[in-house]
């Protein structure tokens, strides 16, 4: 092992790590109150332990920490499972919400700060529900060209970016071959993009389906909260749904999204599952 990779190891080799899912988009998380890991380790963490099959594996890896603010009861550090550092995760957000709760560290609803800004988070049993950053960029029918066609999208920043393009058929939505082209399309540059698939339901403007092509995971998960919010507030904004929809996610689970358009305020629930805590193995970091 590397002495790198040896150091990381001696760190963390008595922490306890926990793995919570929300709607199948899956966390790792470390209590790191005490900021021993930086965030370069916890970027080398996110790639190594978030590998399926060699490691861990989950979407994403998060560093509690302490909050910089008295409005917060607690600061996170957000990873892709490819090490990339995101603003924020509407899922991983209920995940730490349930997390915090569950130790007996804070008693919801509290605050807690994000690099997107403070998120609200209030936890009823295995349910747990937040409010996102207010919407901010949103773009409407946008026509994107790929050298494989084009698309008529929206896009809005949910805490992180997200394109959405209406889709007839979500079974049949090329969610990795699309995604992939519109995620580092040009105009989404140098950030990049998250995309999301929805498909209406005839006559039901409280339901919405949805895929996502995540950025920084590089692949379809399956599910994304800010995703989901994205693409209920477009589809709110364009008249197509109601002020709360339930979106049917890739997992199967549904996730409910209520838009409060007067205060600018988009709420993310859903339910969460406590899976895991444990300790690593020097060889989940190898
Ligand atoms: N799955 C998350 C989104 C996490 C961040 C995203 N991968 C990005 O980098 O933009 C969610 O539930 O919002």
């Amino acid at each position: 092992m590397d002495e790198k990779l040896d150091r990381l190891f001696k760190k963390i080799k008595d922490q306890t790590f926990y793995k919570l899912s929300a709607s199948g988009n899956d966390f790792i998380i470390f209590l790191n109150f005490d900021e021993k890991i930086t965030s370069e380790e916890g970027k080398i963490l996110a790639k190594k332990l978030c590998r399926p099959k060699f490691s861990i594996s989950a979407d994403g890896l998060i560093l509690l920490e302490k909050p910089s603010t008295s409005s917060a009861s607690f600061s996170w550090k957000f990873f892709n499972s490819d090490g990339s550092e995101a603003e924020m995760c509407g899922n991983g957000a209920r995940c730490v919400a349930r997390l915090v709760e569950e130790l007996g560290l804070f008693k919801s609803p509290f605050y807690f700060e994000t690099k997107a800004g403070l998120i609200y988070a209030e936890v009823k049993g295995e349910r747990v529900k937040v409010a996102l950053t207010s919407p901010k960029d949103l773009k409407l029918n946008l026509v994107i060209r790929t050298d494989y066609d084009w698309f008529m999208a929206h896009f809005v920043n949910t805490g992180v970016p997200h394109v959405v393009i209406f889709w007839d058929d979500i079974e049949s939505a090329p969610v990795e071959k699309i995604g992939l082209k519109i995620r580092y399309h040009e105009i989404f540059k140098p950030a990049g993009t998250n995309v999301n698939f929805v498909e209406l339901v005839e006559g039901d403007k409280k339901y919405l389906k949805i895929r996502t092509y995540e950025r920084g995971v590089e692949a379809e998960t399956l599910a994304c909260g800010t995703g989901a919010s994205a693409s209920a507030y477009i589809s709110y904004k364009l008249g197509l749904v109601d002020k709360k929809v339930d979106l049917l996610t890739k997992s199967g689970e549904i996730l409910t999204v209520y838009i409060e358009d007067e205060e600018n305020k988009i709420y993310l629930e859903g339910d969460t599952r406590f899976v895991f805590e444990g300790k690593i193995k020097k060889e989940a970091i190898l």
